[in-house]
Order: C-alpha cells, then sequence, then structure tokens
C-alpha cells in the first residue's frame, strides 16, 4: 500500500532537524516542544513526526550519500527538505509534487540505499574520526556500531520501596501497555512499544522509575549493604541514587553529590515521589571533598563521558561530538578518580561507571588509577554491550581500597 504524507507533519519534522543541525540544540528538547506545541496531534501523527527525526539524525551521512550530497553543513531550507524528502522516499512514501522534492529521484535513491560496497562509515552513517575510534577502542565495533544505530527501547525500575513487579505489570497493562521481563536484571521491565508513561498515575506516586536496564546494573554493582554511608559522588538527577536508595532499603545514609545546583533539585523532589529518606544532596565546592575524607563504606563515580554508548537515544551527538571534547571528559575523569576516591574508608568498595564504550575512557583510566594508587585494587570489571544486551552501552569497574 502507497503510504500518503501529511505537509503539517512532514513541516515539523522538516522545522525539528533546521533547530537541532543549525541551532545546535539537543534533538530530545526540540522534538518534545514541538510535539507540545500541537497538542491536537493524535499518537500516530506524534510518532511520525518523533520517530523521522530521530531516522533521518541516525542516517544522517547514510541518506548525504543516497542523496548524492556532499556539503558539510547546510545552510538551506532546500537541503534539509531533500534530506527529509530522501528519507521519506526510503521508508516507500509516495512523495508528492511538492515543489521541495522536484529534485528528488527515487529510483536513483533506493538504488543507492540498497547498494552492497558500502563502506562501515557510510553504511552505519558515522563520521570518519568516530569510525576510526571504535576500531582501535572498542571490542567488535562493528557488532556495537550497528546495535548502536537501532531504535532505544524502553525500560523501567520497578520501585520496591513502593510497590512490586506484579503491582506495577498490572497498573500498565490496565493502560494497554505491553511488557516484558528483563532477564537478569531483577526490577527491569521492558516495554513492548515505545508509550508515554510519565502522566500514569503509578509513575506520579512513584510506582516506577523510567530507567536503562544497564544503568540500573550499575547501582547493582556496587552491590551496597542497608545501614551503610554511601557516596554517589556524580549524581546528576539522581538515577543512580534513588535505585541505591531501594537496595538499601530506606535504610543507612546516601550522599549525593554533583557541580550542578539544578540536577541535584530534579533529584531531590525525584526522591521525594520515590519515597527515598535517606538521600542529602550536597553541591561539590572545594571544601566538600574534604568534609567526607576516609568517611564512605561505598563510592560511586558514574563520571562524566562521552556518551557514545547511548548514542541510540541521542543520535545527534555522532555529528555534535568532537574529538576535543572526548579529550576534555578523560582528563576530568582521571582527576575525579585522583581525587574523589579520598573519601571511601579502607576497606571500602569504589565503582567507576561511563555510558562510553570507549577504552579509554573505561579499562585504560582503571590501569592509569591503579598504577599510581597501590591502596587501590581491582576486584572486577565488566561492559555491557548494546550488540548482545540491547540496553544502553556501559562499562563498570569494581575497586577496593585496601588501606
Ligand atoms: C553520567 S552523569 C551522572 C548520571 C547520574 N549518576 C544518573 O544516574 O542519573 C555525570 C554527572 O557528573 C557531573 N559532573 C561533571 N563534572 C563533575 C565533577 N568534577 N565532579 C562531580 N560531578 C561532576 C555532571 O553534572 C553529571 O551530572
Amino acid at each position: 500500500m502507497v503510504k500518503k504524507l501529511h505537509r503539517p507533519l512532514v513541516e515539523a519534522v522538516l522545522t525539528n532537524l533546521i533547530q537541532i543541525f543549525n541551532e545546535n540544540r539537543k534533538a530530545d528538547q526540540v522534538i518534545i516542544r514541538t510535539l507540545k506545541s500541537n497538542p491536537k496531534w493524535g499518537s500516530r501523527d506524534r510518532n511520525f513526526i518523533a520517530e523521522n527525526t530521530y531516522d533521518i539524525i541516525r542516517w544522517w551521512r547514510l541518506l548525504k550519500y543516497c542523496l548524492v550530497i556532499n556539503e558539510r553543513k547546510f545552510s538551506e531550507e532546500a537541503r534539509f527538505w531533500e534530506m527529509v524528502g530522501g528519507w521519506l522516499c526510503i521508508q516507500g512514501y509516495d512523495l508528492p509534487a511538492w515543489p521541495e522534492f522536484k529534485n528528488l529521484d527515487p529510483v536513483k535513491i533506493l538504488a543507492l540505499y540498497e547498494s552492497e560496497n558500502k563502506t562501515r562509515k557510510v553504511r552505519e552513517s558515522v563520521p570518519d574520526w568516530l569510525d576510526e575510534l571504535g576500531e582501535a577502542e572498542v571490542p567488535n565495533w562493528d557488532d556495537e556500531i550497528h546495535a548502536l544505530n537501532q531504535d532505544s527501547k524502553v525500560y523501567i525500575r520497578v520501585n520496591t520501596l513502593k510497590s512490586n513487579k506484579a503491582e506495577v505489570i498490572s497498573a500498565l497493562e490496565k493502560e494497554e501497555i505491553e511488557i516484558e521481563e528483563v532477564p537478569d536484571v531483577e526490577n527491569a521491565l521492558r516495554l513492548k512499544k515505545r508509550r508515554k508513561l510519565d502522566h500514569l498515575k503509578s509513575y506520579r506516586k512513584g510506582h516506577f522509575e523510567i530507567q536503562d536496564a544497564g544503568s540500573q546494573q550499575i547501582a547493582e554493582y556496587l552491590d551496597v549493604k542497608p545501614d551503610s554511608f554511601v557516596i554517589d559522588a556524580c549524581a546528576g538527577a539522581g538515577g543512580k541514587s534513588l535505585y541505591l536508595a531501594a537496595l538499601m532499603n530506606n535504610s543507612g545514609k546516601i550522599v549525593s553529590m554533583d557541580v550542578e545546583g539544578r540536577k541535584l533539585k530534579e533529584l531531590k523532589s525525584r526522591a521525594s515521589r520515590n519515597g527515598v529518606e535517606i538521600i542529602t544532596t550536597d553541591l561539590i565546592r572545594e571544601s566538600t571533598l574534604d568534609k567526607y575524607q576516609g568517611k564512605a563504606d561505598y563510592l560511586l563515580l558514574d563520571v562524566p563521558c562521552s556518551g557514545t554508548g547511548v548514542l541510540r537515544r541521542n543520535p545527534d551527538a555522532k555529528w555534535k561530538l568532537k574529538p576535543s571534547f572526548i579529550d576534555q571528559v578523560r582528563q576530568i575523569q582521571a582527576s575525579i578518580l585522583d581525587d574523589y576516591t579520598a573519601m571511601l574508608k579502607p576497606g571500602g568498595t569504589l565503582v567507576y561507571a561511563t555510558c562510553s564504550v570507549l577504552r579509554s575512557e573505561n579499562e585504560d583510566q582503571v590501569k592509569n588509577f591503579l598504577s599510581q594508587h597501590v591502596e587501590f585494587e581491582l576486584l572486577d570489571e565488566k561492559r555491557v554491550s548494546p550488540a548482545e544486551t540491547g540496553f544502553d552501552g556501559f562499562y563498570m569497574a569494581k575497586l577496593k581500597r585496601v588501606k
């Protein structure tokens, strides 16, 4: 069946792309704003806009190849129209006789799309430098980049402080949301199809959080015990802190720190929705680290990183990331490891984690740290592979402070 196109929806995709590429705005935020601006759009329209915007960004380089476009940046709207038209043609839409599509040749576009002699960087639509870095630093880069180009799945974490799996499954099924179990991740469930969740009563009551299963594994990996003292030193808006509190059964103490106050503010409001009572927040200043010297039983360093493990959620990062930014985060990671680990007690456990797939942010950082800190030893390290699990990509290392 020939699929028909509605101009206002195509225009919404086009406007999104211009804002994301030319105004350097974040894809997820642009899409949310566009969808909010027209409440009359039904769920099919909303999906059309969101999915096509994400897919065109994800396949940007491949699309340019199919359209034989060599420019690096587009200043003209006409070029964006062609990219949108080219993508829709690949998706099986019958291109209408709109003037913006007059230069497109669907037969040629499809022939290039289907041709088998494309290099990986074109086939998987990645910039040259990132493909080279991936090849050098990521085990099984072929499969990982392929997996990182899939549409992201929605995972939730059941909040055991307020509910349980059976109750959450039943609440979601009442809303006709289909879910499935996730092997090996105790409190995770996966949605079979993407659905909006944050308006649901069970979400508002804190019965579950939206959190990738790989991210849940990081909190589990710290293996915290109730009644202990935990520091989550790069806590952000608290995804892992909240799960740690549930794993401790709301007993003990967690200090959640970050350099950005607005994230800690959001963490506090999520904690209250989650029924978490053991978290205090501390905005990092010069004196903060001294205050906690040698105090923590457990320390989580979920450090800032390149985000190469979460490209499925943020496909625009493929085009916005720069090698110089990755150099900068590597330095921050090394100095966080150097400076923050003094907050751990002798005998305490440290987890260093990233959402990067690059060895230089992961195994190499830990190796380098261990070579300079004889008071630590490596207990275990683990990669969460998007290709093997379907989760986002993560790395985690567990270390013990021996003296
Ligand atoms: C990967 S994110 C953390 C995500 C968070 N743990 C979660 O589960 O939602 C890294 C965090 O490190 C913070 N950060 C950046 N530089 C930092 C520093 N020097 N010390 C502590 N946190 C820092 C960032 O603001 C960001 O929130």
